[in-house]
């Protein structure tokens, strides 16, 4: 084991001889044998996850990772970086999307400040582990030092695990950080792999003037470092809400609980988490597939199957939460549906 990931919780293999229990379960229901389609899998999933037939995703908490990146002086998002700190207090009014769509699904909502370049004022439900005012500018120069890596990751396994201790079933991992579709893009490119082109997509939104000089900077950023160890390339390219993302998959699995993964930010972090802790690969539960360049073969890369395709490239965790509701109807077919021989024998 790396001396550095000493600090991160141990990750438990997932037990796999609980599946056949699972599988007789869901077969024996009253409803033909496969009749329910991927709902079925991902009832046998959080079984496996949670290591029960009973699996729970009442209660879920959303973790919005906010930070922003010293890339935005290349000019790789076409938003100025106060948005990030302006969407932080819209979230914290509770005005912004992932707060609307939390209401609709019954989830809780905490922001982390990871690394926001302006003033916050403290706010109950803000939590304040900034490690620095924005990364620095990875074109030029490494993104974070390594004892800033090492507390993003261990701020976000903590803040995951306390999530999991205070009662959550499920953690939706969110983002908001202009500049962030950038960094994502670096991780994709070092840790999928792939070439860089096919991982860069017109992010919060480019003219093609724009995208042409994302593509030139970020093409800039990995010609300066070779890296392709994660905690490397984390160092190397950011950001500091993706390491603490990264962190947090990494907490959530550790205390066995299903993360769900929302668009092509989280999924960057989660890919940097499984690169870190392969075990945490069978926890992640991939919402949805975004619209942004790079997504799907991120997906395809390591094997995941998203839930949704919507068309949406928000971040925010507005895709893992519109996908809370699939992952409860799964635990209700475990736990509330008859059986068929319920059903026949009339006990139902
Ligand atoms: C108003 C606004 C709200 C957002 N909420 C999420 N994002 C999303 O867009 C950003 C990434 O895109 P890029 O890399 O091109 O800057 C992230 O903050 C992401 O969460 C937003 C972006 C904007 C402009
Ligand atoms: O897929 C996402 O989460 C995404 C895409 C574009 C911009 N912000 C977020």
């Amino acid at each position: 084991m790396q001396p550095t990931l000493l600090s991160l919780p141990p990750v438990p293999s997932i037990d796999r001889s609980l599946a056949g229990s699972l599988r007789a379960k869901v077969d024996g229901k009253a409803k033909p044998p496969g009749s329910l389609g991927r709902i079925e899998d991902l009832a046998i999933r959080l079984g496996l996850i949670q290591g029960t037939t009973e699996p729970r995703a009442d209660r879920a908490t959303l973790l919005v990772f906010a930070a922003d990146h010293g890339l935005v002086e290349e000019g790789v998002s076409a938003y100025p970086q106060a948005v990030t700190a302006a969407m932080v207090r819209t979230f914290l009014a509770g005005r912004g999307t992932a707060n609307a769509f939390a209401r609709a699904v019954g989830a809780e909502v905490r922001i982390v400040d990871a690394g926001v370049a302006a003033d916050l004022a403290p706010h109950p439900d803000l939590i304040d582990r900034r490690i620095r005012r924005g990364t620095r500018n990875a074109a030029r120069e490494a993104a974070l030092l390594e004892n800033e890596l090492d507390a993003a990751l261990a701020f976000g396994a903590e803040l995951a695990a306390d999530a999991a201790d205070a009662g959550a079933d499920v953690i939706v991992l969110g983002e908001m950080g202009i500049g962030n579709t950038a960094s994502a893009s670096l991780l994709m490119h070092r840790l999928l792999p792939a070439p860089l082109e096919t991982c860069i997509g017109a992010g919060a939104g480019h003219d093609a003037a724009g995208l042409a000089r994302k593509r030139e900077a970020l093409a800039r950023a990995a010609a300066r470092s070779g890296a392709t160890e994660p905690r490397e390339v984390l160092r190397e390219f950011g950001g500091l809400e993706i390491a603490m993302m990264a962190g947090a998959t990494i907490g959530a699995a550790a205390r066995r609980r299903a993360v769900l993964v929302d668009g092509f930010i989280a999924s960057a972090a989660a890919l940097a988490a499984i690169r870190l802790e392969p075990a945490v690969r069978d926890y992640c539960i991939f919402a949805h597939c975004s619209a942004e360049r790079g997504h799907a073969a991120l997906l395809e890369g390591i094997a995941a199957d998203p839930l949704l395709e919507l068309g949406l490239r928000l971040g925010e965790g507005t895709g893992g939460l519109l996908a809370l509701p699939l992952l409860r109807a799964a635990c209700g077919l475990l736990r509330e549906v008859a059986s068929l021989d319920e059903v026949l024998s009339g006990a139902a």
